[in-house]
């Protein structure tokens, strides 16, 4: 199991990118976000973002349910923006040009809820930009919405697995993997083909980008030797376990909240630069 810290992870023959700055390096003035300071867990916060709200799992299910009832949204349109968030920035941390394999071919795991949703939008958008992605969707439910995305990337020639690969195939193959496999609903211990699914991307040594939690990850209390992402895409608000997030990258996406409710749950959201869709925390 690869319970690499965010120091000593290495990346194989994957992606060309300095190790991460070592925290003391990281207490320095970021262009763009102000002069860093440090929460008690060590992790560098802007000025900017050091106020903003690290949601338990009943508050980020209430603003999802806020969202669609009381704001009038619809799954697929937030799925969408989500989505695209997800793209954006994994395609800012990993571009096109900064991958070593001679294809951009990458793996995106999909789970059974809206944040395997989010992974098929994603995967979509990233055939868009230039990227070959490949899907395993192992757990595939009935609703309209989840065939209606998993049509669309056929449609575009992304490929769906059969079965998960072994961490070597993985390595081989693919420059990165994007984790989308359990969101802000998972609970408990992990049923299967979940569980086979992360022992093998533990055992990866490509880097991972997780949407909106570390798949396995408690949503409030994170996991000390579950996943070790690299990346992590946090959508509308980042949840608590966040704060234990030891990646290099944790950006902030789902750039859909009206400030009404953001009001309502003292988000604090930092502010976006410009029409950017990502922001990095
Ligand atoms: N408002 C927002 O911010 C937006 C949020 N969005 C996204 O939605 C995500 C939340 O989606 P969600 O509510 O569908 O939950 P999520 O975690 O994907 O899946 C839960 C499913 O997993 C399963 N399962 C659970 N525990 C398990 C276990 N131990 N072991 C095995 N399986 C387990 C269980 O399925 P079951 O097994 O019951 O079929 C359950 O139904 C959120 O994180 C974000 O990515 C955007 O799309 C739009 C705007
Ligand atoms: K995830």
């Amino acid at each position: 199991m690869s319970t690499s810290s965010r120091s000593s992870r290495k990346y194989h023959g994957s992606i060309i990118t300095a190790e991460p700055p070592e925290p003391a390096e990281c207490g320095v003035s970021v262009p763009g976000l102000g002069s860093a300071s440090w929460c008690p867990l060590g992790r560098p916060l802007s000025t900017m973002t050091q106020n903003i709200k690290y949601l338990g799992q009943a508050e980020a299910q209430q603003i999802d349910q806020d969202l669609f009832s009381e704001f009038g949204f619809s799954v697929d349109q937030l799925m969408e923006l989500a989505g695209l968030s997800c793209a954006t920035a994994v395609s800012r941390v990993y571009p096109l040009s900064s991958l070593l394999k001679s294809r951009p071919s990458l793996l995106v795991v999909c789970g059974p809820g809206n944040n395997g949703g989010d992974g098929l939008v994603c995967a979509r958008h990233l055939k868009l930009f230039g990227y070959e992605p490949t899907l395993l969707y192992p757990k595939r439910p009935s609703h309209a919405l989840f065939q209606a995305l998993t049509t669309q990337c056929e449609k575009m020639d992304i490929p769906f697995l059969t079965e998960m690969p072994e961490a070597a195939v993985i390595d081989e193959a693919y420059n990165f993997v994007v984790d989308a496999i359990f969101g802000f609903s998972f609970k408990g211990a992990v049923r299967e083909p979940f569980g086979t699914i992360l022992d093998t991307l533990q055992k990866t040594t490509v880097p991972i980008a997780s949407i909106d939690i570390p798949s396995g990850w408690d949503v409030e209390q994170g996991s000390s030797d579950g996943l070790q992402p690299d990346l992590l895409i946090s959508l509308t608000a980042p949840k608590k376990s966040a704060l234990l997030f030891r990646g290099r990258y944790h950006y902030l996406g789902g750039r859909f909240v009206p400030p009404q409710l953001e009001r309502k749950y003292n988000l604090n959201l930092p502010q976006y630069p410009g029409t950017d869709c990502v922001l990095q925390l």
